[in-house]
């Protein structure tokens, strides 16, 4: 690692994971006036950002700032760290945080994640991992969610994020180095809501490339996003989410940009689904995470236990486990072929506000067992 030249005076941060959002992360905070050491596994990519201030495979085309820096050992890039920045494969978070515990024991760093995934095994969202792992003040904790394609960002196409903390504090202090001249970002303390934004707007633009590979239109794509805002919305409620948050940049937001944008990695897994390759073949192909694929299962599983239809959700999984022909996903947008079903634009009515109801019989339960309880933050 070369000494930084020209050393900025923000805070000092890691971002670990050097894939395409963790290297667009670590110039956004870069160009933010943050020192920056990027963590990559491979030594030689730690190599190309710390040398040639690229990033070849994964952000083509780019420069990067001269004051990034990156290291391949953790412990270097952990030293002296204010906030550690996570943007690795939601699958393999929780055995990167054992490598990363004991080199944070004695630092109280803010942590952050840029991941939108949930663990397939626990259904467990991001910082719910992080806090497990960690075993660290979930107020130390933030997310940062939006419409944030990363080549977009590396391109320095202006852009919005929201940061969410449960503790507003530590959202604003993240907020604070996580913007620039072309990002910008915004804070709320809903985490819940910010998380299952960026992990259900991913399972809806499967959807949206699975109906673009059969060839059909707009109708057909603006029908599945706005039906699709409604599963998220419900899912998210019933899960302790506000669902202002579904409305913002992390539900509403991201779910135009994925659905809309060929450089998603999920739309792009979904077209080839509906082109009529396998799971199998998809997963072959893509060379980028796709955090859909994995977090279909543990979805449907948590919208079982908290009552939620979800139909597009669970067309996906149909085409995924090559249970339903791609064609067919379209004339199933509602759950009831005889009955006509409600339309409703305020969440929570659409079963005569049961997820509504279920979501404040929860926040009940939590503040009768005095705080504690899956809805924390
Ligand atoms: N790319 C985007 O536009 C974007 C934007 C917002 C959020 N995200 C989220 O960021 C997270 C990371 O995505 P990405 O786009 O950077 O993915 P990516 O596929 O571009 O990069 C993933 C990185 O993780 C590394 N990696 C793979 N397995 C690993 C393991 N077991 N341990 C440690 N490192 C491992 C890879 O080598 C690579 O450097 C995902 O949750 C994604 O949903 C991505
Ligand atoms: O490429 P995707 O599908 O992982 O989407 C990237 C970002 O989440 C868009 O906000």
């Amino acid at each position: 690692m070369t000494p930084k030249r020209g050393v900025p005076a923000g805070p000092r941060v890691a971002v670990i994971g050097a894939g395409s959002w963790g290297t667009t992360f670590g110039k956004i905070l870069a160009d933010g006036g943050a020192q920056v050491t990027m963590w990559a596994r491979r030594a030689e990519l730690a190599h190309e950002i710390d040398e040639a201030k690229r990033n070849s495979r994964y952000l083509p085309g780019i420069n990067l700032p001269r004051t990034m820096a990156a290291t391949h050992e953790l412990a270097i890039a952990l030293q002296d760290v204010d906030q550690v920045y996570l943007s690795v494969p939601s699958q393999s978070l929780r055995e990167n945080l054992k490598a990363l515990r004991p080199l944070l024991a004695d630092n109280d760093a803010k942590i952050v994640s840029l991941m939108k995934g949930v663990e397939r095994t626990t259904g467990l969202r991001m910082s719910q991992v992080i806090e497990q792992e960690l075993r660290c003040d979930p107020d130390r904790i933030a997310v940062a969610s939006g419409p944030n394609l990363a080549l977009e960002i590396a391109r320095e196409q202006p852009t919005a994020a929201v940061i969410s903390s449960r503790s507003r504090e530590t959202a604003e202090e993240v907020a604070r180095a996580a913007r620039n001249s072309y990002f910008r970002t915004f804070v709320n303390t809903d985490v819940i809501g910010t998380e299952f934004g960026g992990v259900l707007k991913n399972l809806i633009a499967v959807a949206i490339g699975i109906v673009d590979g059969v060839g059909y239109g707009e109708n057909t794509k603006a029908s599945i996003i706005t039906r699709g805002l409604v599963e998220m919305t419900d899912f998210a409620v019933a899960n302790g989410a506000h669902p202002e948050t579904l409305q913002g940049l992390a539900g509403l937001g991201d779910l135009i940009a994925t659905c809309q944008s060929p450089l998603s990695r999920n739309n792009t897994a979904g077209r080839l689904l509906g082109q009529g390759y396998s799971f199998q073949d998809v997963v072959k192909q893509m060379q980028q995470t796709a955090e859909g694929l994995a977090s279909v299962a543990p979805v449907l599983q948590l919208a079982r236990e908290s009552e939620v239809d979800m139909p597009i959700v669970e067309q996906v999984k149909m085409v995924l486990d090559g249970k339903m022909n791609p064609r067919d996903i379209a004339p199933h947008l509602t759950t009831d072929d005889d009955t006509p079903q409600g339309e409703r634009t305020n969440h929570g009515q659409a079963d005569g506000g049961g997820a509504l109801r279920r979501a404040l019989q929860r926040a009940f339960d939590q503040f009768r067992n005095g705080g504690r309880g899956a809805g924390r933050d």
